[in-house]
């Protein structure tokens, strides 16, 4: 057992019939520490979130939330809260009617944080009082937020939490989750969002059809991504293209991205090759208007360890 950690996951299993949800999953998330968890539709992030949760019991191997192994029975384990595939509210009553249900229904010994300071948390204290049929899904979202928060977890688990908001609705709650996680609070996060995860998470887990093909720092995932596609807009199209032709390490690529742009060259290269044929443009009197990287790094990583291998046939 590790008190360091939130969550220790070792060797996870989970099926639904044939088909194999959870394939050997190992997870360490720290205490204080915001985890994304990313792979393709059907990677199996929601079965996984299901499980820290206690919505589902695994078939195989061992889990350990908040420095106790969870027994193989449907209930939440103590200290974690959140959600999967939305919420659940009740429609006709308001915001605040559904989190005082929440408290009421947790008992008057469970600790619970105030109603009024958890929706002025997430941003929901001008309707509080209004029904949540008429939500936006990105209220909703903020909402069951506000819920996982009256109860006052070590462990918040969240899947696509920033589904449905609005770039301010996104920054009040990524401040919110990164407040938590200075306070010592675990978030386990799914998202489909690189930018989000570059964001707020210090590590991410990247599932593909059930396994664990990358865990460890954003920042180890950057690095260990090779060659990327890097567009250059130049002063002298014509030439730049002629340099790169020529240059060593250089790939010339056709720019069929959505922002295709005929005077654009587009280059596969690794970084040391990039900054040569920089060095060279220059040199021979072509200016440099743009560059950067077709996809960022980051994502060119998850497609380059996510993406089906070619079978050669
Ligand atoms: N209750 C279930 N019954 C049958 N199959 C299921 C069930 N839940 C999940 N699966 C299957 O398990 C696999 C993993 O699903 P899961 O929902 O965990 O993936 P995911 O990574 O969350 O996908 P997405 O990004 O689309 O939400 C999929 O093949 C899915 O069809």
């Amino acid at each position: 057992m590790d008190t360091r950690l939130a969550v220790r996951a070792r060797g996870i299993t989970k099926c639904f019939g044939d088909v194999v949800a959870l394939d050997g999953v190992d997870l360490d998330v720290a205490r204080g520490q915001i985890h994304g968890l990313v792979g393709p539709n059907g990677a199996g992030k929601t079965t996984l979130l299901g499980l820290l949760l206690g919505l589902a019991v695994a078939d195989g191997g061992r889990l350990e939330i908040l420095g106790t192994p969870v027994q193989r029975a449907l209930t939440a384990p103590d200290g974690v809260a959140g959600f999967v595939d939305g919420p659940g509210l009740y429609p006709s009553l308001t915001a605040r009617q559904n989190l005082t249900a929440l408290v009421a229904l947790r008992g008057r010994d469970a600790g619970t944080a105030g109603v009024d300071d958890v929706l002025d948390q997430v941003g929901l204290t001008d309707v509080a009082d209004d029904q949540t049929r008429g939500f936006s899904l990105g209220m909703r979202q903020r909402l069951g937020l506000a819920a996982a928060l009256i109860t006052k977890p070590r462990l918040l688990v969240l899947d696509e939490p920033a589904n449905g908001l609005d770039p301010a609705g996104k920054k009040h709650v990524h401040g919110v989750l990164t407040r938590l996680a200075a306070d010592g609070t675990s978030v386990v996060l799914s998202s489909h969002r690189m930018d989000d995860l570059q964001a707020l998470c210090s590590e991410v887990t990247i599932l593909a059809t059930g396994r664990v093909v990358f865990s460890g720092p954003l920042s180890k995932l950057a690095a260990e991504n090779r060659e990327l596609d890097y567009r250059l807009l130049t002063s002298d199209p014509q030439a730049a293209r002629r340099l790169a032709g020529d240059a060593a390490g250089i790939r010339i690529v056709d720019d069929t991205g959505a922002r295709h742009d005929a005077e654009a060259l587009v280059v596969r290269a690794l970084v040391p090759a990039l900054d040569e044929l920089v060095v060279q443009l220059v040199h021979a009197g072509i200016a440099l208007r743009e560059l950067a990287p077709v996809v960022s790094p980051l994502e060119a990583a998850f497609l380059a360890l996510t993406e089906p291998k070619e079978t050669g046939r």
